[in-house]
């Protein structure tokens, strides 16, 4: 395989010759420039490699940002934004026009690979609206889907064509037809477990999961499906939808699923081209182990 001088600098590399990485990148890392183009850099490298990146961004604070410039109240309930019909337009408008273009502009500067493209698109992902159980009942919280399917087809051919894609969070309801905001890591999950992907990246603007959160000692380093599990219903905010997502794709087939710091120059290129961990790094559960 062809290796980048820096895989070869931070550890032993790994063959990721023709594999498909899915890689996140949180709306929180690119709010910075340098962090953005650095980000877009990797991925061109990566690319250059021989790997078979997919990108899907989030945009967080992108939206938030939108929407207190127009007056639209937003808040979020075990990190999902409830979303009303009015505020789903402007989820919408910001991921697919704003954020998603920002990311295929800069890929395209490097070279012509990028295409944008939505869950809508040729209905890749199609989501049931989402009612989490929260306070002890399903909570409607207004236009939020969950994935009920991925159909690969249109991403497949892409890379085949030796494309990037670069996928918003958007999906449409089989049942009403209606567009749903998705949260980005959840969809992140379940495209890299449709396409069999082996790494699923999601990029950050911490160091991993803090085992003593609110505190920043201690990230846990590695971690197998079971012991998430059991973390879960002790996790808040944005790394719930991040660490449900690591568990589904370790546990649809993905071989390991990774939080990493999008503020360290070297996370990406590290976690995908060799085999130390930075970051927090999910594991399937070993053969024989009790789920
Ligand atoms: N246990 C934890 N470890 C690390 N970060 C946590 C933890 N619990 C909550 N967080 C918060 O989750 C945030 C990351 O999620 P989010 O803001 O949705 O990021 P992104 O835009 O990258 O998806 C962190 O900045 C941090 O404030
Ligand atoms: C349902 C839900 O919460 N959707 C997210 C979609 C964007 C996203 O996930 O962006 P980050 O990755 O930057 O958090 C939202 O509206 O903010």
């Amino acid at each position: 395989m062809s290796t980048l001088p820096l895989a070869s600098a931070t550890g032993r590399t790994v063959d990721a010759l023709g594999e498909i990485a899915v890689i996140k990148l949180g709306g929180s890392t690119m709010v910075d420039d340098d962090l953005r183009r650095d980000f877009v850099r990797d991925v061109v490298r990566l690319h250059e490699a021989g790997l078979r990146p997919v990108v899907v961004h989030g945009g967080g604070p992108q939206i938030s940002d939108e929407l207190r410039r127009r007056s639209i109240a937003s808040e979020f309930r075990n990190g999902l934004r409830v979303t009303s019909e009015e505020a789903m337009g402007v989820v919408r408008m910001v991921l697919t026009g704003v954020v998603q273009r920002e990311l295929v502009g800069l890929i395209n500067e490097h070279r012509p690979l990028a295409v944008g493209i939505t869950g809508e698109d040729a209905d890749m992902l199609v989501a049931a609206r989402h009612r989490p159980e929260m306070d002890g009942g399903p909570v409607d919280i207004g236009r939020v889907g969950a994935v009920t399917h991925v159909a690969p087809q249109l991403l497949e051919s892409l890379l085949a064509d030796g494309l990037i894609p670069i996928v918003s969070s958007i999906a449409r309801s089989a049942e009403d037809a209606h567009v749903y905001n998705v949260n980005a890591d959840t969809v992140a999950a379940a495209i890299a477990t449709a396409l069999r992907a082996s790494k699923l990246l999601l990029v950050t603007d911490v160091a991993g999961l803090y085992a003593d959160w609110p505190h920043t000692e201690d990230v846990y380093e590695r971690l197998t499906a079971k012991e998430l599990e059991r973390l879960l219903p002790g996790l808040s905010s944005g790394m719930l939808p991040k660490m449900r997502g690591c568990l589904e794709a370790v546990r649809g087939g993905v071989r390991s699923a990774h939080v990493v710091d999008g503020r360290d120059r070297d996370a990406i290129l590290t976690t995908i081209l060799t085999d130390r961990s930075v970051g927090t790094t999910v594991l399937p559960d070993p053969p024989g182990a009790k789920t």
